[in-house]
């Protein structure tokens, strides 16, 4: 297909563009090649280690290979609430052109997921209807709307009639790659990446069928450069809207290319999540809208055993955390730490003293941080030290145990519960036992942990890792 050699060479492309990631990094090396920092402000950098949305969106489909489970309920909000409601439970009863549900069963998928099932028969429903959705990564958005927009092309049409905004060069390509993925039965159908670098003559047209590319790029191509007529565009998808909100001018680019199409193009949102700031933007770009929403799975502190360790400073927390470390590997861990430089320092000290760990770090490049993952999902490593930021939004799912060796706090140094809950309640999901250590170094960290046991009105466990009996205890 034309279209693997396209990707093939955005794929080198992209490799140069991690790079320059790196580059960006607010450390370079001195005269003698030791690395000292460029400004006053880098060592708060570090610590606060900026959030990067889109690469965290990039991981996670970089490590994911199924489904999230979720057992939450769908809620659907008809713009016609007289008419019926459709939703299927095989992608048999949607009538795809069974070069597409080929590709589909290629993929491995057997039936549709939650937010499939009542989203698939929306987007294809004659005529087509707008859609904004919302459910957690993992739960099938990507595949629906890709789905969609398969369906709708014809072929022998050779012009963009479907057009995807992505907040980056690249979750563009990964989406595109699973167009590619789907469509691999339907030779004829073609897809073009707008994305930075691609360059194309001046004066040409796209004859591919699917365009797909970051905002500022298709902006380009539909209005100054001309290469798309976004007159011919039938279906608009804009993914990961929340991602996009979060980039410098990505909103208002957007806008400008919904308002260039013609008003029976069939307007498609998608998101992971659904603040104020991401709701106001969808109701702008997709009018009189169906909307499905589908809630995360809540996340308990019920069956989770919560201890905490107190110490006087950083060498006995690692101590102590020696101690506890055969209790804590009898399952994989987790241990986050606060900054960048204390998850080095503690991978380190625990290499030298013989154990196997892994380091996730927010310096690494996502591909690094993606091998990192999936080695410790494989169970190569049994302990993954990380700093909270690093990790926020990783969802790895078999890990059992828990390690705090710095509390998480957020900017302003308050307790930050929402993470909290979310790194611990992972532990004891499924009618798993979980376990979590906090430990706690100073009077300023002691209050820190009280503050998150009265938000949670739940008693943490002192517990005192020079005791084997205990450590024995709290292991089984
Ligand atoms: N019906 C299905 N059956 C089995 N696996 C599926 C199905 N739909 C999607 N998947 C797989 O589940 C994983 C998550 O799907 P997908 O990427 O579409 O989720 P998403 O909600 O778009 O996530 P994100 O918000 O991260 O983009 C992928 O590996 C995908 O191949």
């Amino acid at each position: 297909m034309h279209m693997e050699n396209e990707f093939q060479r955005i794929k080198c492309t992209q490799r140069k563009l991690s790079n320059l990631h790196l580059k960006e990094e607010k450390i370079k090396p001195d005269a003698n090649g030791a690395v000292v920092k460029t400004n006053a402000n880098s060592e708060k950098a570090d610590e606060e280690e900026k959030e990067d949305r889109a690469a965290q969106s990039l991981l996670n489909k970089l490590i994911r290979s199924n489904l999230v489970d979720n057992t939450n309920q769908v809620e659907v909000l008809q713009r016609d609430p007289s008419s019926p409601l459709y939703s299927v439970k095989s992608f048999e009863e949607l009538r795809l052109k069974p070069q597409l549900l080929q590709g589909v069963y290629a993929m491995g998928f057997n039936r549709p997921s939650k937010i499939q099932e009542n989203a698939l028969p929306l987007m294809l429903a004659e005529p087509p209807q707008n859609l904004i959705a919302q459910s957690q990564s993992g739960t099938g958005k990507t595949a629906a709307f890709v789905l969609a927009m398969l369906s709708q092309v014809e072929p022998a049409n050779r012009y963009p009639q479907c057009l995807c905004l992505s907040p980056t060069y690249e979750l563009a390509l990964q989406t595109g790659k699973v167009i590619e993925q789907m469509g691999k039965f339907y030779p004829e159908l073609k897809l073009a990446y707008a994305v930075r670098g691609n360059k194309l003559e001046r004066g040409q047209k796209i004859s591919e069928h699917i365009v797909i590319g970051t905002p500022g790029t298709v902006l380009d191509w539909c209005s100054k450069l001309k290469f798309i007529d976004p007159k011919k565009i039938k279906v608009f998808v804009l993914d990961e809207a929340d991602v996009m909100i979060a980039t410098q001018g990505h909103q208002d680019q957007s806008i400008r290319i919904q308002r260039m199409l013609p008003r029976n193009c069939q307007m498609l949102l998608f998101s992971a999540t659904f603040e104020d700031s991401v709701w106001k933007f969808a109701q702008k770009v997709v009018p009189d809208p169906n909307i499905i929403k589908l809630k995360r799975e809540e996340e308990t502190l019920d069956t989770i055993k919560q201890y905490y360790v107190l110490c006087n400073n950083r060498d006995e927390k690692f101590q102590a955390l020696c101690n506890l470390y055969g209790a804590i590997t009898i399952a994989q861990a987790m241990i986050f730490c606060h900054t960048r430089k204390t998850a080095s320092w503690l991978a380190a000290e625990l290499s030298k003293e013989g154990h196997q760990v892994a380091l996730l770090s927010g310096e690494m490049m996502v591909e690094q941080r993606a091998a990192v993952i999936e080695r410790f999902r494989e169970g190569k490593e049994k302990v993954l030290v990380t700093t909270n930021v690093c990790a926020r939004g990783i969802d790895v799912e078999q890990v059992s145990v828990v390690i705090n060796f710095d509390l998480p706090v957020d900017k302003d140094g308050n307790p930050d519960n929402e993470t909290y809950l979310h790194r611990i309640g992972r532990t004891g999901r499924f009618g798993k036992r979980g376990l979590a250590v906090n430990m706690v170094d100073s009077k300023h960290s002691m209050n820190i942990l009280n503050r998150i046991q009265e938000h949670f009105n739940k008693k943490i466990e002192r517990l005192d890792t020079d005791d084997l009996d205990e450590i024995e205890k709290i292991a089984n």
